[in-house]
């Protein structure tokens, strides 16, 4: 934990100064190693996408006539405000809340990771803690994303609060990812071990976040509108950190304030796909029968207002930001990247080689017109709603000058061994093989994956970066590359490769909006 807390002071580094390319600050941009160039810009990014900003920027009070405003709508306080969170951003949130709400807020409960307050407090984040005699009840829980006996107690504690609001109180629902696995309340039968069991299941099998939260939605108390429901007659508005691509308010944490739109069918289609049917527990298939006959059909969340207050493409508008004041050409490819961590790879691995040959000079390496359509082919494959290939593609022919590539989601590994690893090293060294496969040019380049909660799957890495060379110095060492993909054992890899010095370490952010991807491309 010491070495994990060690870099997240940085995030509050001076904003970086304009540096044009081959102009006077030049030497300095470029006489920075890449690495320590990718690295920074990590860690800028994060800090652009912290809680406290986007609260700010979404809510404000008038004290005089204790008006409050969210976005364009009005809201009457007076002794009548109630808050309740979960989520990995939410410690941050409720701060800015509380900041923001002083004595209008009478109590609030929020389930937040395990160990946050400790990180935030070592990194001196202040701003991010709660006041000391706060009316903000903290629980954690849910270690390595997973629900527990501490995140139930938290949601029992949550689902009491909003139980006994009245018609005149407003209830504040303060939402980021990572808020399913804080917000457990399985239906009985249903225990907390079977909904651990078959969420991880479904999620080591490859099960997209969407149908992941749909069976979520169906076994829950308080996910699917629930905590809507036990929060009526109060009016309700949630303040929602995205961290699912496309911002849908039903998906985040499995929409708590949002009616779900999902029937039992949906759930058997999904448990079929990942050959789960069958070996349901009892007290499932007991739930799944009881919804399947509910009278009241779907309910409606009429009291709610649902407000996206920040996503990850606010990161990536702020990550291109950054970089052009290092020096840098950059493009926002997309904010939706998803698919298969291998698709996602090669797709990386084609970029890299086309946008490369496209900087070097005449007599360069060149483009082959094979290896672009491909890039085309595996984009479409891809169906990322966003993609701004073309464009990118364009801006490079154009640039003589380095370049930086950047994108957000979040891709899917589909676990075969039991290795250690996260979503961002297994891309991260699947890009590492295709950069290694053929001669590149005359061109620097540098690939960055990392998760912007500082948490990539159980490991206390966010992710890692990678150049061209990886594979054959990995080999050097003594590194089987393919073997620790094998096994999606990328974690031990990067821990053993050069001492551990390619993963990123920012331990917990306090914000969770997806996973960014930087492709970094210098002609020499
Ligand atoms: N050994 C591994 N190698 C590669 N990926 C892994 C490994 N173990 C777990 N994962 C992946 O990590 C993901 C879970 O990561 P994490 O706990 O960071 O969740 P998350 O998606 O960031 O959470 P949230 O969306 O709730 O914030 C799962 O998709 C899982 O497939
Ligand atoms: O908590 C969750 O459900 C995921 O992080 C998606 O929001």
């Amino acid at each position: 934990m010491a070495v994990a807390l060690q870099v997240l002071p940085r995030l509050a580094r001076a904003p970086l100064r304009p540096l044009l390319w081959g102009g006077p600050g030049a030497r300095l941009a470029s006489g920075m190693a890449l690495a320590e160039q990718a690295r920074m810009l990590f860690e800028n990014t994060i800090g652009a996408v912290l809680p406290g900003p986007m609260m700010h920027r979404a809510l404000s009070l008038d004290p005089s006539s204790g008006q409050l405003k969210v976005r364009d709508r009005s809201f009457q306080l007076r002794q009548n405000l109630y808050l309740v969170g979960f989520g990995k951003a939410v410690l941050g949130m409720a701060a800015a809340a509380e900041e923001l709400l002083g004595q209008h807020l009478v109590q609030g409960v929020i389930s937040v990771p395990k160990g946050i307050r400790a990180a935030v407090e070592c990194s001196g984040k202040q701003e991010m803690l709660l006041k000391p005699h706060s009316r903000v009840q903290v629980f954690e829980g849910a270690e390595d994303n997973l629900p527990d006996r501490d995140s139930l107690r938290a949601a029992l504690a949550i689902r009491q609060l909003a139980e006994e609001l009245t018609a005149d109180d407003l209830l504040l629902v303060l939402i980021s990812g990572g808020g399913s696995a804080l917000l457990p309340a399985p239906i009985p039968p249903v225990t907390l071990e079977e909904k651990q069991t078959l969420t991880k299941l479904l999620a080591a099998r490859g099960a997209t976040i969407q149908e992941l939260n749909t069976i979520r939605k169906a076994l829950s108390q308080l996910k699917g509108g629930g905590l809507a429901r036990a929060a009526y007659p109060a009016q309700v508005v949630s303040l929602i950190l995205s961290d699912v691509v496309g911002d849908p308010v039903e998906v985040i944490a499995s929409g708590p304030t949002v009616a779900s739109i999902h029937n039992v069918q949906d759930c058997l289609h999904i448990l079929n796909r990942y050959g789960l049917r069958a070996a349901l527990p009892r007290s499932v298939k007991t739930v799944l029968a009881r919804a399947d006959s509910d009278p009241h059909g779907p309910h409606t969340c009429g009291h709610v207002l649902n407000v996206i207050i920040g996503s990850n493409a606010l990161a990536l508008a702020e990550a291109r930001r950054q970089a052009e004041a290092l020096g840098y050409r950059a493009v926002v490819l997309s904010a939706a990247m998803q698919g298969d961590v291998k698709s996602v790879a090669t797709f990386y691995g084609l970029l890299a080689r086309v946008a490369g040959a496209h900087l070097t000079p005449p007599g360069g390496a060149g483009v082959s017109v094979e290896e672009e359509e491909q890039l085309h082919e595996q984009a479409a494959a891809l169906q990322l709603p966003d993609l701004q290939l073309k464009e990118a593609l364009e801006v490079v022919k154009g640039a003589q000058s380095p370049i930086c590539l950047l994108a957000g989601g979040e891709p899917t590994v589909q676990l075969q061994g039991s290795g250690k690893g996260g979503r961002n090293q297994e891309l991260a060294l699947r890009v590492a093989v295709e950069l290694g496969q053929r001669p590149l040019g005359p061109v620097d380049v540098l690939f960055l994956s990392g998760g912007t909660d500082g948490r990539d799957g159980p490991t206390e890495a966010a992710g890692a970066w990678v150049m061209p060379e990886l594979a054959s110095q990995a080999t050097a060492e003594g590194l089987d590359v393919a073997t620790f993909l094998a096994h999606n054992d990328t974690h031990t890899f990067f821990h053993r490769f050069q001492g551990g010095a390619h993963l990123l370490y920012t331990g917990l952010t306090g914000t969770n909006v997806m996973d960014v991807h930087f492709l970094f491309l210098r002609p020499r």
